[in-house]
């Protein structure tokens, strides 16, 4: 395996806060990898110094062997970099095959060019994805009526119509009842598998980050403080300390694998 991402160093401060303290890892090519710690743990500025949309205050990140640090959200999207957000962003007027198509268009460079002739543009191509994420019996359907769960596979839909190498999904179950979210990264896996997808994400829900990450590492206060599969996290004292009562946390998680 190599490395689709790294970082070296990764640090940025606000003021007399270091929200991301020198923070190095490496996610493999093909892998899933969970981001997790407790709020204000730094995850978020640690993606969004991934995405290009904060500046690191120092350290450096490379996608693919070439760094990419200083970069801007567009150019690092451009070389195959995909982000979905803890709030969905779609366009509510459209149906959901639409709203792949526009994905599709934009990642063509088509939008401006054939705006009268959107709807019939790349619309095999969207209900493919959109039958990856099990969404294609509902492809004519407005988004605005979508229960939530549908709305997080059809973005999901959308990341994969930019051909994204690594997705960075920040909280993809936020919002999500229990249920749901597991069948989210359920498919999310099997994605990895079958489209050699790389993931880069966040949770706070262990159940979903102990099913099915293949590797944690674990942020407290801006630093990585682990770095291991499920049972090496679970057993880790350091990572029990920072989930204060930590029992609850990864207890749940246990009861799921039994
Ligand atoms: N733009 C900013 N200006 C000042 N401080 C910030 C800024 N963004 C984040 N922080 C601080 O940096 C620290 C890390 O925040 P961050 O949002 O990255 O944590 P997180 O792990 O994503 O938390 P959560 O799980 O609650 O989303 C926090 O103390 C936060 O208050």
């Amino acid at each position: 395996m190599s490395a689709i991402l790294e970082t070296r160093g990764l640090t940025k401060t606000f003021g007399g806060l270091t929200a991301v303290d020198d923070v190095s890892f490496a996610l493999q090519k093909g892998e899933l990898l969970a981001m997790i710690g407790p709020n204000g743990a730094g995850k978020s500025t640690c993606f969004n110094m991934l995405m290009g949309q904060l500046p690191p205050t120092s350290g450096a990140v490379y996608l693919d062997g070439e760094v990419i640090t200083g970069l801007g959200p567009r150019q690092i999207w451009r070389r195959g970099v995909g982000r979905t957000f803890q709030i969905t962003a779609t366009y509510a007027s459209m149906t959901v095959v639409e709203n792949v198509q526009m994905a599709l268009l934009s990642h063509n460079g088509e939008i401006f060019r054939v705006l009268p002739f959107a709807h019939r543009m790349h619309r095999d191509r969207a209900l493919a994805l959109l039958d990856m994420v099990g969404m294609a019996a509902q492809a004519d359907r407005h988004c605005a009526v979508l229960a939530y769960g549908d709305l997080k596979r059809m973005e999901l839909a959308i990341a994969l119509a930019h051909d994204p190498k690594l997705l960075l999904m920040d909280e993809p179950t936020a919002g999500m009842a229990p249920r749901e979210r597991l069948a989210l990264m359920e498919l999310t896996a099997r994605i990895v598998a079958e489209q050699g997808v790389s993931v880069l994400f966040t949770e706070h829900d262990m159940d979903v980050v102990f099913g099915h990450a293949h590797r944690i590492m674990v942020l407290n206060r801006g630093a990585l403080i682990a770095e291991g599969n499920a049972a090496e996290i679970r057993a880790n004292p350091l990572v029990q300390d920072v989930y204060l009562g930590g029992g609850t946390v990864f207890g749940r998680a246990e009861k799921t694998d039994a």
